[in-house]
């Protein structure tokens, strides 16, 4: 009778408001207070936000539950206005409902951009753009200066990805870096932002005008849209090495009138398709060099570990290659290690439910709003010892892995909706890491300790350190 009486009831929900709902417990890292309410209200939590049903996974058990047992009844996304605008309307595959379209064009996507064969084949770009980034980073520190670790890796991924997806080489072309950089991370701001006018009936509009979100958001998508532009009029004054890259490709299907899914692919759903690979791409990949690189000056035992493995490994070889990267447990248990405790996408990318489930027991009704919480799950005390702890070993003794299989690890989420560029962002993290740890040493700036390194997160869809990672680099 009770498990009846259980299965009538939603999960169990904090108190809330009259139109606000559970909205004002939010704050400004949505995953923290989250993880708080989860530790008094369980792994399975009921939230109104505003008008709309929302429910937040926040263990391991509960999470493979909707991924993996119901995963079919919530792999859809629901239809938020930031990305509304950025996907020309739901045109690309990370916010796209669960439909044909969307099964279609990711699998074109699998085949063409993100397969191991593609990754394999982009090597040589990411040696040369690594190239670089040694250069610059030897120059700093034979001047010993301090460089800017943030900043160093975002250049380094914008160069791969746009030099892999785009075929150019984004020094000559396009936008100048800082514009760039400024555009993407303020689409990432707004896209994690929790907007008014999707959680208010009426009237939400009218508060995103007045906290200038709208504004900020109308300007990311115009020079984002200016951006694809120009990228289309490049590649229309012809391929310079006859080689198809991935924008020919899209081009070349718009022109000869594919139907993908629903109807034929336009030039719309080739912006929104290349809005998430470099989205998805840059900011993830960068955000989790730079936690890595900050845990571990604030851990030296750690360092020195993983670069001796690293130099041992290399006996004075130059290049690294992914093949050596293979042979390095310690440095993808320090990766795996960062992952836990700086999950990129701390709350994954929302769902929506599409049909009636139970998780633990609980009802979860269609049209919900569905989050799981992978920061809360890295830090859940049944799951981890001393969660707090930076502690790469503590992957010695357990197979747990970042690829979606194990719930206790979710950096990529995991179901169908699992991040398709998963191998190309590990191995992204992988390369540039290794190399800067086999390259250099690392000190703090002078006159700094450790415990003056802030670890405060910057709020959005992804999560990154807040304040940039200055070191000094020693050439090894
Ligand atoms: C360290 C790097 C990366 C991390 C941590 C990451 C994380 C994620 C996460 C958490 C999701 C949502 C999964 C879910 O809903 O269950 C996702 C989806 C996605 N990611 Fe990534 N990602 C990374 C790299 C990349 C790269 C390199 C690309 C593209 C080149 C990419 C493209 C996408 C796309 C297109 C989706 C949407 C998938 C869908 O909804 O069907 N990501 N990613």
């Amino acid at each position: 009778a009770f498990k009846r009486k259980k299965q009538q009831r939603g999960p169990p929900s904090p108190p809330g408001f009259p139109i606000i709902g559970n909205l004002h417990l939010l704050g400004d890292l949505p995953h923290q207070s989250l993880w708080r309410l989860s530790k008094k209200y369980g792994p399975v939590m009921f939230l109104k936000l505003g008008r709309v049903p929302t429910v937040v996974v926040s263990s391991s058990e509960t999470a493979k539950q909707a991924l993996k047992t119901h995963d079919i009844n919530c792999c859809s996304r629901p239809s938020l206005t930031g990305p509304r605008e950025l996907s020309y309307n739901f045109l690309d595959i990370a916010f796209s409902p669960y439909d044909d379209y969307w099964k279609e064009v990711r699998k074109l996507c699998m085949q063409e951009l993100f397969s191991a064969k593609r990754v394999h084949s982009i090597q040589p770009i990411k040696d040369e753009e690594v190239k670089r980034l040694i250069g610059s980073v030897t120059e700093s520190a034979s001047s010993k200066s301090p460089v800017n670790l943030s900043e160093k890796f975002l250049d380094l991924t914008v160069n791969v990805i746009c030099k892999a997806a785009f075929g150019l080489s984004f020094h000559e072309t396009v936008l100048n870096n800082d514009r760039f950089n400024k555009l993407i991370h303020e689409a990432f701001l707004f896209m994690g932002n929790f907007a008014a006018s999707d959680f208010f009936p009426a009237g939400g509009w009218i508060i995103d005008r007045l906290t200038g979100l709208q504004g900020l958001r109308e300007r990311s998508v115009r020079g984002l849209d200016d951006f694809y532009e120009q990228m289309f009029d490049l590649h229309k004054q012809g391929n310079k090495d006859g080689v198809e890259d991935f924008v020919d490709l899209l081009l070349r299907l718009e022109k000869e009138e594919t139907v993908v899914g629903y109807g034929k692919l336009t030039r719309n759903h080739i912006k929104a398709i290349l809005m998430n690979v470099l989205l998805g791409a840059i900011d993830t990949s960068t955000i989790s060099m730079t936690w890595a690189m900050a845990e571990l000056i604030r851990d030296p035992r750690a360092m020195k570990k993983v670069q001796s493995e690293i130099r041992n490994q290399m006996e004075n070889r130059s290049v690294i290659t992914l093949d050596d990267i293979d042979q390095l447990p310690y440095l993808k248990m320090v990766i795996k290690e960062t992952w836990r405790l700086h999950p990129p996408a701390p709350l994954l990318v929302p769902r929506e439910v599409m049909s009636e489930f139970e998780i633990d027991g609980y009802k979860i009704q269609p049209k919900t709003l569905l989050y799981v919480n992978a920061w809360a799950i890295g830090r859940d005390p049944d799951t981890w010892k001393d969660p707090e702890v930076f502690l790469p070993e503590r992957f010695i003794d357990n197979n747990i892995d970042a690829k979606g299989q194990n719930f206790e690890l979710l950096p990529f989420g995991s179901g169908r909706r699992i991040c398709p560029g998963m191998y190309m962002g590990t191995t992204m993290v992988e390369l540039g890491l290794a190399n800067m740890l086999y390259q250099f040493d690392w000190k703090l700036p002078e006159g700094m300790v450790v415990e003056d390194i802030d670890m405060e997160e910057s709020p959005g869809l992804t999560v990154g350190k807040k304040k940039e990672l200055l070191l000094v680099p020693v050439k090894y």
